[in-house]
């Protein structure tokens, strides 16, 4: 491969100060190759900067030339880049390169040997190649071994997540195994319906490994692609279904725990199978409504039964719209089983059109049955000796896990995903957290994220998202609100580099016709 620059000095830790040649094109985040000898080194763009021998504000004939009409080639004689760089992968050696190595751009690579021997892997077994690495044809290698150590996707508006999550979806719906595919059993919350083609016209994008694609809706289904979606509070503790009962009425601020209390009493002395009955239909709401009235005699005030008896309405008012509850609910065990078993992919569509009206604090309580579902299913699975794997998809995942600043409540959700995030993976639960605000995001659950895809992210969340993730050095990291769309640096266990670097996410038309695309806005308005 072509030199493109020269190192200048090493310095501490790992960095090298390099001159590069002007006229390539760079950005940070890409990786080159150093060669000091035979001694062969990866090593990543941190910073950079041009500058230009030639030009000196202080010199007076500077100073003239900025006063006069600016000779431009002759002020580009002479300029290089200098590169602050830091060390990503070295190849038999544990040497940092001396001044004078050459840099040059990565190498091509022919055959699954030299991918190989670039990533110094003895297989592509249990590897995806995703992406490029910015500024070559390599692909990034992603460690499916590491999936459930969670995933955080991170980008502001337009920066391009809706693409790459499809993107990753297509690639973990067709792993080769041998001559077979097979893909990751998965379910999505899909904020915005950016997945519905995957149940329609673009089905044979991630069918390939799959056995089983659903989308279930919570209006009247219009194919055999969709189901309705209904859930079972028998799942549901007595306190968690009392605190998001009460808190329907108080929005985002704490329930009332008097009336949580009450309620969680009434409950408790019914068995959690006949929850769904209870809450779900006319005839259960007023038998809790008489239990409740008999409470009066042991000193809870009639107002406070009476605050009760509204949330109770409230509640009901919003599973009877959506027929929601049901013991035979549409997602259930079975159907985790049916997930596993086919390698399958379910989409929780929440989308004007999937969900129409459906209010957020409905979409938390799906959420919330969802992961204790997951949860339940694969711990019994681990326990009786077979170890199984799902991944859940989180969308807008700020409104599933908020951070203390987020003026969202979200009890219902919060603490089974920390459960999710924290036990889950020793039972093979692989979350994927998508966000456009990170900051927005529980620290703690960002700190169990071990696989970041950061795109452009507001200059706002890029302190708070590092503290919380130490996901990339403080150089790169200021790369970040700035980064193209189209770009993402990938940091984490996932990433075969095992460093962060810029890959670039290819094109497909098909993969980006979606909701939040419109490929060829004439002929649409023209018809
Ligand atoms: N890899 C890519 N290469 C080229 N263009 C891209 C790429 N990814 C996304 N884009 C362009 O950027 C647009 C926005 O992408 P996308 O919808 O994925 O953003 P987003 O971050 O999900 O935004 P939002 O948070 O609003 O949903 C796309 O419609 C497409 O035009």
């Amino acid at each position: 491969m072509e030199s493109v620059g020269i190192v200048l000095q090493r310095g501490e830790n790992n960095s090298i100060s390099a001159l590069l040649k002007a006229d390539i094109e760079i950005t940070s985040g890409q990786l080159f190759l150093i060669e000091d000898g035979s001694k062969k080194t990866v090593v990543r763009l941190d910073e950079y900067s041009y500058i230009n021998e030639f030009f000196d504000e202080k010199a007076p004939f500077s100073k003239t030339l900025l006063n006069d009409k600016i000779d431009v080639e002759l002020l580009h004689m002479n300029t290089v880049i200098k590169a602050e760089m830091s060390i990503v992968k070295r190849y038999n050696h544990s040497s940092v390169p001396k001044p004078g190595s050459i840099v040059k751009l990565l190498p091509e690579i022919k055959d699954e040997k030299d991918l190989l021997s670039f990533y110094q892997i003895p297989s592509l077994q249990g590897y995806i190649e995703y992406g490029r690495l910015a500024g070559s044809k390599i692909p990034l290698l992603l460690d499916l071994n590491a999936i459930t150590m969670h995933i955080g996707i991170f980008g502001e508006t337009g920066s391009g997540k809706s693409y790459n999550m499809r993107y990753l979806i297509t690639l973990l719906s067709n792993i080769k195994l041998g001559d077979k595919l097979t893909a990751i059993p998965m379910i999505i919350i899909d904020a915005n319906g950016d997945y519905s083609d995957f149940t329609s016209f673009n089905i044979d994008l991630i069918s390939g490994g799959r056995g089983w694609i659903k989308k279930y809706v919570m209006r009247d289904t219009l194919s055999d692609a969709e189901v309705r979606l209904s859930i079972d509070l028998s799942l549901f503790t007595a306190k968690d279904l009392a605190d998001f009962i009460i808190s329907l009425k108080y929005g985002d601020s704490a329930p009332n725990s008097l009336q949580s209390n009450l309620l969680e009493q009434v409950l408790l002395q019914h068995d959690p199978q006949e929850y769904n009955w209870l809450l779900g239909s006319r005839e259960g709401i007023e038998a809790l409504k008489t239990e409740l009235e008999e409470l009066k005699t042991s000193g809870f005030s009639p107002s406070t039964i009476r605050a009760v008896n509204s949330s109770l309405e409230v509640f009901y008012g919003k599973v009877k719209k959506y027929n929601l509850v049901s013991s035979s609910s549409s997602i259930n065990e079975q159907t985790l089983d049916v997930i596993w078993n086919t390698k399958g992919l379910g989409i929780i569509d929440f989308s004007s059109d999937g969900s129409p009206g459906v209010d957020i604090s409905t979409k938390q309580l799906i959420v919330s049955y969802i992961a204790r579902l997951i949860l339940d299913y694969l711990t019994k699975s681990k326990y009786s000796g077979k170890q199984k794997l799902l991944a859940l998809v989180i969308e807008e995942a700020q409104n599933y896990i908020p951070s203390s600043d987020y003026p969202v409540n979200a009890r219902i959700t919060k603490d089974v995903l920390v459960t999710l995030a924290t036990q889950g993976r020793k039972f093979g639960v692989s979350l994927f957290l998508v966000s456009q605000r990170p900051a927005f995001v529980d620290k703690y659950v960002l700190s169990m994220l071990n696989t970041f895809f950061f795109h452009r992210i507001y200059h706002e969340d890029v302190k708070y998202v590092m503290s919380a993730t130490g996901g990339l050095p403080e150089h790169l990291s200021k790369s970040l609100p700035s980064l193209d769309t189209g770009y993402v640096i990938v940091s984490g266990l996932m990433s075969a580099l095992r460093s962060p670097a810029l890959v670039k996410i290819p094109w497909d038309d098909r993969i980006g016709s979606y909701a939040g695309y419109v490929s060829d806005i004439e002929s649409i308005l023209v018809g």
